[in-house]
């Protein structure tokens, strides 16, 4: 099947796309969006310096129609996702979006109500387009790099006219082994410290849930669930965290759940692997003590 992934040259996201996309097709056609290093062997290699859905949409769809692909893959990134409607509105295509597994014979599937179901579907043949979604496939490892042919630039719908770096200070949530997250039970901003503490013992990254956001104890970035990153750490401690499904759907695959939650009837513990029933501002300490001790 003709494939072609659209994305920024980013390796982690890129390698997920290269892996769905090499069930269909050896070497997957990339259209490299915005700068950066693009790595990785590809049959064709396209790159289009914007990365705005208004200004490449037209331009992209040409090339898909052009060249007869029949799957497109994106990333459910605020890129992909925005772009991925209005192609395939202008292809005439169908879309699936948030997809979460995928088998060679086009059996597909996406998770539903914050991963409470899988939806299962089966798609007759292409043009297709998909977004799939992050975490949920081994990245591909990206090695070489590759010489890509510039596609001609549409028209300058909207004009991006800064980036601004998202203020981060240790690991990024999405790469981290061990994530120590706050929630609203957490009482205030400043008692973030110990869970940050615990989360440099540790060498792991500080999250948190919406209800924490939403007091505004930590930044929007720091949010975990389906409005927010979606992470796989190895052990995630929940603290303070009621384990609404929102939440929940950002942690699907965490291998490791510790729940810390002074209601022992919390939703948390149904996900947990291990919970310590009690307040946190006995727990954490205790946990911190024990962690120093061992080194
Ligand atoms: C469309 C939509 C999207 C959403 N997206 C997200 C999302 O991406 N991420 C997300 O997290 N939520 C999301 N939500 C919100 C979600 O439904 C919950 O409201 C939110 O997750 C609750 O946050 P919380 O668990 O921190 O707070 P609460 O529900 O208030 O829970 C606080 C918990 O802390 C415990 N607690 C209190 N004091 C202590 C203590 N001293 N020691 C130990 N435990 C204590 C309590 O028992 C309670 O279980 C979304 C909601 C909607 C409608």
């Amino acid at each position: 099947m003709k494939t072609l992934i659209i994305e920024t040259a980013n390796p982690k996201i890129l390698g997920e796309l290269v892996t769905v996309g090499r069930l269909f097709c050896a070497t997957p056609d990339v259209v490299v969006l915005g700068s950066g290093e693009l790595a990785g062997s590809y049959g064709k290699a396209y790159r289009v310096p914007d990365t705005l859905g208004a200004n490449i949409g037209s331009g992209l769809a040409d090339l898909i129609r052009r060249e007869g692909y029949e799957l497109i893959l994106l990333s459910t990134t605020a890129i992909g996702s925005g772009l991925a409607g209005p192609l395939a509105v202008s292809l005439g295509a169908p879309i699936l979006s948030e997809v979460t597994g995928i088998a060679p014979d086009l059996t597909i599937e996406r998770s539903l109500y914050g991963s409470k179901a899988v939806a299962r579907y089966q798609v007759a043949s292409g043009p297709l387009v998909l977004t799939i979604k992050r975490k949920y496939f081994e990245a591909a490892v990206l090695e070489g790099t590759v010489e890509t042919v510039d596609l001609p630039a549409g028209p300058q719908r909207i004009a991006l006219l800064e980036e601004i770096d998202e203020e981060r200070q240790g690991i990024p949530l999405e790469d981290a082994e061990v994530i120590v997250t706050g929630g609203r039970g957490i009482g205030t901003g400043d008692n973030f410290t110990i869970l940050n503490d615990m989360a440099g013992l540790l060498k792991g990254a500080v999250g948190a849930s919406r209800g924490a956001v939403d007091e505004g104890w930590m930044p929007p970035g720091a949010q975990i669930g389906q409005t927010g990153k979606i992470v796989a750490p190895n052990v995630y401690f929940a603290v303070g965290v009621s384990g609404a499904s929102q939440h929940l759907a950002g942690i699907s695959n965490a291998k490791c759940v510790v729940a810390i939650n002074k209601d022992n009837e919390a939703n948390i513990f149904k996900r947990a692997r291990f919970g310590i029933v009690g307040d946190y501002k006995k727990a954490v300490p205790a946990l911190i003590n024990a962690l120093k001790e061992n080194g």
